[in-house]
């Protein structure tokens, strides 16, 4: 067991893509398919529309038959049915006919293309056209909007209200997508209080609980909070026990002092195996990655800023391979709007808010939440620099 022996996040890094984790599939009917991760592409199984379709009310012609048509010339036209949406023609439109459509019935036989009503005179049984028609006027070809065989949507995209639309549109009832990662999360320490309960001297409310359950479900996990342990080793123990055997990956935060974080480790290492505990970086130095039950288990430092950027940087992308979405981080240029300062021999996380193409430094620390939540994404400085230079361009990598 690694008590405190800092290692690079390089290391880290390679612990936490070597878990064996792998991304499962499951079908999904589509109404529960918004904001989950497609697990294969989706090839159009059919032309939309269906079948050529009227686009206006009117009168399907045969466009020929109008050609010469004009105010001092019209042409005048049989009609010889109707035809509406829902319905399946088996009448032709033969030379010198029409008949009457509504918009989104298919075109009947003979037929190839539609004028709306406004534009011709009915009289009886007939209609006069003073205009010429063309082949294809008021007409949706079958699989215009929409061609059978076509891709559609690739594995790896995220469904939103488009893509469910699309879905939709050429009957997909049921997707396969990847399975929701499960996230057991647990807060620790005496002094952390739910929200809605009142504060004793000395409390402060749980902000990584919500913090990091809304973040795993925001990326398209599943969380559950599992609630706070007291500083005691009996009450961490059960929790930890109880987080495995539903969950995926597990990420516990904070505890009270340098004492709490050995604490956790050492239950780590009696329930499992702590494979890193201390990562050279700035924020999240007293970080742990350890198994227990063959699920990884994240202890993130306590500070919400640094626990949430370690999320971000360490269990983030875990829940990406197993979304099926790796790969999938945004990062902007920008130019740094003053120098900073940096830790010699920590790698730095410096959260930044962007102003257009400059990053504004937010130097408030680990230990204020709003460091993380007024920060659109954030710098790294690495170990061997001491400051980064006014106007020097940096790469930001963007929350969320
Ligand atoms: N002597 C030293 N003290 C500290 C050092 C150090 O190097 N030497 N490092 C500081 C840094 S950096 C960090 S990060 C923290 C890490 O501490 P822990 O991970 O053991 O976390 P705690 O001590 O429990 O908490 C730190 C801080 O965060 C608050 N906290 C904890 N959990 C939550 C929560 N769920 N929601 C909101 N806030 C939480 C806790 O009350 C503390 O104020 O250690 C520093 N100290
Ligand atoms: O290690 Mo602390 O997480 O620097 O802020």
């Amino acid at each position: 067991m690694a008590f405190l022996k800092v290692v690079p996040l390089e290391k880290a890094l390679d612990v936490v893509n070597a878990l064996p984790l792998k991304p499962k599939t499951e079908d999904v009917p589509l109404e529960e398919a918004l904001g989950r991760t497609l697990a294969e592409d989706v090839i159009s199984p059919m032309d939309v529309p269906p079948f050529d379709r009227a686009t206006v009310d009117g009168y399907a012609v045969r466009a020929e038959d109008t050609f010469m048509a004009s105010e001092a010339n019209p042409v005048r036209l049989r009609v010889v049915g109707e035809v509406h949406a829902g319905e399946a023609p088996s009448i032709t439109v033969g030379e010198g006919e029409s008949v009457y459509i509504s918009t989104g019935a298919p075109l009947p036989k003979g037929a190839d293309a539609v004028i709306q009503f406004e534009d011709v005179e009915r009289v009886g049984n007939e209609i006069i056209v003073a205009k010429p028609a063309y082949p294809g006027m008021g007409v949706m070809k079958k699989g215009a909007d929409i061609p059978k065989g076509k891709l559609l949507l690739k594995k790896g995209t995220v469904l939103g209200f488009k893509e469910t639309a699309l879905l939709s549109a050429v009957g997909i009832a049921r997707v396969r997508v990847f399975r929701r990662p499960r996230v057991a999360v647990i807060s620790t320490g005496n002094e952390i209080v739910l929200p809605g309960q009142p504060l004793n001297a000395g409390q402060i409310y749980d902000i990584n609980g919500r913090a990091v359950a809304d973040a795993v479900r925001e990326m398209g996990g599943e969380a559950r909070f599992l609630g706070i342990a007291r500083d005691d080793l009996e009450s961490l123990k059960a929790l930890i026990l109880e987080a495995v055997e539903w969950a995926d990956i597990v990420v516990l935060s904070g505890g009270a002092s340098g004492g709490m974080r050995d604490l956790t480790a050492s239950i780590i290492s009696e329930l499992g195996e702590v494979l890193i505990h201390g990562i050279a970086i700035q924020p999240g130095k007293p970080t742990i990655i350890g198994v227990v039950k063959g699920k990884p288990v994240f202890g993130l430092p306590g500070y919400p800023t640094s626990c949430l950027t370690n999320f971000t940087l360490l269990v983030a992308p875990l829940l990406r391979r197993l979304l099926g979405r790796e790969g999938q981080v945004r990062k902007v240029r920008a130019r740094l709007k003053h120098k900073v300062f940096s830790v010699k021999g920590r790698r730095q996380f410096l959260p930044v808010k962007l102003e257009r193409d400059v990053a504004v430094p937010i130097l408030k620390g680990s230990g204020a939440v709003t460091s993380f939540i007024d920060a659109d994404g954030f710098i790294e400085i690495p170990e061997n620099v001491e400051s980064l230079d006014e106007g020097e361009v940096v790469e930001v990598t963007l929350f969320g």
